[in-house]
């Protein structure tokens, strides 16, 4: 009750913990317990929170995972938290959440996962985070730290992602960071650091990013300038924090050693001689230089957090926390283990992915986090539609761009784990113009659902352009035309098979599934969907295509789904473009026998239409729709009939 006090001092989110419930009893909003009905998981983010972090935490003596991410949490972390010595994951990014980082968080041996960015975090990182062994996940961006890297952070045996950017950092960084033997994401983006990067950091390459640090130097990293003799690394330097500095407060500014000072070549040539002085001077340089750097960083950091949401940094999205935590995860938190158990993890580090270019599949691997702020935490506003298995939200990217995204909660997806990265694997391989073009995919254990992120297609799917009741959505000739060839070229790239891309059946093609694009290009939505569903999710769907006259009439004698059922359901794509109707009725079909034209086009046109383009594709669609599939062209061949395309490019 003190924590709900805190937390929600509105009592507008948590009415459901009463003070005479159990929380463990499942009715307490994001309350989960372990087996022996001690609360282990706190799930409340996004929930509008606007209070505080309450002491009383520190009762909660078993809980594993705290999740207050994306609210409005102010005041301090506090202390107390340390206590809990069981707590593996602690989110309490993107609040507003303020004060010092407590030291004793490195007291939390069990901490796996540390997420404190965008919020406003002053004074340093402290060097006891350190002695975190278990901790694959750091991520302070975007808060007001100063001081210098801890050199302890090299110390942490398990850190993979380690993410300092938008601070204001000073200093040199440590070598000793390098040393991390799992690290692979450094970001210091936009923090004031100076002196030789340290070699060994190439080994990160691109996930290795530094810009916005004037004072950094070094060989072999792109953009960064060669050291001149003042900043080249001394290998007995001593670290921050680090060993060699062990007289320091913790929480002092770090020795000069390691800020840059400006100062010219003579000077320096030779600081013997007023060392005083040159500290003097540098440390007025450094504070005018942080005070300018700092008003300059904070308006960035406000304009950045208006926009999250928005626009993001790109690169700290590769390696999802989820993911990190996949294979040294030991004490995780038992909702989590229990997704284990279930056997259900199908992108987790660690796992074999056989058939894969591991380049590719990894390029295509997104961070849940990403896909979480992307969709505002798969806010109502953003969903586009739901459809038999799944639901898809727009969203915006780090990078601006804007998605589609679709989730397929975990009982929709393949139960056999090969098959399903196979399925995975494929979708990576189909790159044509006519196909909506696949960003990547992100699957969450904690969720229970896979994602895959699209292009988004701004102009709606083709069935609101079919029965239109205004005019605004009445396709013009021309485009019709385009769109038939286009859709054409899209499912003869699906049929057809080269190198890296096998032929594929689409099984599922439908007004709905062709998105129209800024330029009307139709894009054939969904391609290869079923190599990742359960066959029950492929029968439904099935069974939805023939409700709306798309299943090819030897499906219920064969069961079989094939190249020339694609091609059926295309025909029938072709009579709806052409009548402008949603139904096919057996009228249309005798009219386009019968070779009246005017009684199977739209009557929408108002006879803007060549009589002998509608009568060739009105013969193309009777062809694709015949009852005998043997009697049916190839998709190819309808591509060449309608206008000489090679589509296999
Ligand atoms: N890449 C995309 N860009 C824009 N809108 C999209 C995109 N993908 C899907 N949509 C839209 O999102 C909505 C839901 O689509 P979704 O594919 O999830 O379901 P569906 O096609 O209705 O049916 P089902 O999931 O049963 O196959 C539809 O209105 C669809 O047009």
């Amino acid at each position: 009750m003190d924590m709900k006090a805190a937390l929600d001092p509105h009592n507008q989110y948590l009415s459901s913990w009463t003070i005479n419930g159990d929380p463990c009893d499942g009715f307490f909003e994001g309350v989960a317990c372990n087996e022996k009905g001690q609360v282990a998981n706190i799930s409340l983010q996004g929930k509008g929170l606007s209070g505080k972090l309450s002491p009383a935490i520190a009762g909660l003596r078993y809980l594993t995972g705290l999740y207050l991410h994306y609210n409005s949490l102010y005041g301090e972390i506090p202390r107390e938290i340390a206590s809990l010595t069981e707590l593996s994951d602690l989110y309490l990014n993107v609040n507003n959440l303020s004060g010092e980082i407590p030291p004793e968080l490195g007291s939390m041996a069990a901490l796996q996962v540390l997420q404190l960015c965008y919020n406003q975090f002053t004074g340093s990182i402290p060097t006891q985070l350190g002695s975190l062994k278990n901790l694959s996940v750091l991520a302070l961006q975007s808060n007001k730290l100063t001081g210098a890297i801890p050199a302890s952070l090299g110390d942490l045996g398990f850190l993979m992602r380690l993410d300092l950017s938008f601070n204001h950092l000073f200093g040199s960084i440590p070598t000793k960071i390098a040393d991390a033997p799992l690290l692979e994401v450094l970001d210091i983006r936009n923090n004031t650091l100076s002196g030789n990067v340290p070699p060994a950091l190439k080994r990160l390459n691109h996930t290795f990013v530094y810009e916005n640090n004037l004072g950094l130097c070094g060989v072999g990293f792109s953009s960064l300038k060669a050291c001149n003799a003042s900043e080249q690394v001394n290998p007995n330097r001593p670290e921050p924090y680090g060993p060699g500095a062990t007289s320091l407060p913790t929480r002092d500014i770090p020795e000069t050693a390691n800020v840059q000072i400006p100062c010219n070549g003579s000077r320096c040539s030779n600081p013997s001689k007023s060392p005083r002085a040159s500290v003097a001077v540098g440390v007025i340089a450094v504070t005018i230089a942080l005070f300018a750097i700092g008003i300059l960083s904070f308006i960035q950091y406000r304009r950045r957090k208006q926009k999250l949401g928005t626009t993001f940094d790109i690169s700290d999205s590769r390696l999802s926390t989820d993911q990190a935590k996949g294979v040294y995860r030991k004490n995780g938190s038992p909702l989590i283990s229990l997704e284990y158990s279930s056997g259900w993890d199908p992108l987790a580090d660690g796992r074999n992915f056989s058939g894969f270019v591991q380049e590719v599949f990894q390029s295509f691997r997104f961070n849940l986090e990403e896909v979480e702020s992307a969709t505002q935490y798969f806010s109502e506003v953003n969903l586009l539609g739901k459809g038999n298995f799944s639901a898809t939200y727009k969203g915006i990217l780090r990078d601006g761009s804007v998605v589609a995204i679709k989730s397929i909660s975990k009982s929709s997806c393949k139960s056999d784990e090969a098959e399903f990265l196979k399925g995975l694997n494929m979708l990576t391989s189909l790159r044509h113009e006519n196909l909506v073009r696949l960003r990547g995919f992100c699957c969450s254990r904690g969720r229970g659902e896979c994602f895959l992120i699209y292009d988004l297609v701004p102009n709606a799917n083709l069935m609101h352009y079919l029965d239109g009741k205004d005019d605004t959505h009445v396709l013009e000739w021309s485009t019709r035309v385009s769109v038939v060839k286009g859709i054409a070229k899209g499912i003869a790239y699906l049929h057809c098979s080269k190198a890296n891309k096998p032929a594929l059946v689409h099984q599922n093609i439908s007004a709905y599934k062709v998105l129209i694009d800024q330029r009307f290009n139709p894009l054939l939505s969904d391609s290869g969907m079923h190599k990742l569903l359960t066959n029950d999710v492929v029968f439904s769907a099935l069974k939805a295509s023939a409700a709306m006259g798309y299943l090819a009439p030897e499906y219920t004698s064969t069961g079989k789904f094939t190249e020339k059922s694609d091609v059926y359901a295309f025909g029938v794509l072709v009579f709806q473009v052409l009548s402008g109707k949603r139904k096919v009725t057996s009228s249309t079909r005798l009219a386009v026998e019968s070779c009246k034209v005017q009684d199977f086009i739209d009557p929408k046109l108002d006879g803007r239409f060549f009589e002998y383009e509608a009568t060739k594709l009105a013969t193309i669609a009777l062809l694709c729709t015949h009852e005998s599939s043997i009697e049916r062209p190839s998709m190819e061949a309808v591509v060449q009939e309608l206008g000489n395309f090679t589509s296999c490019l």
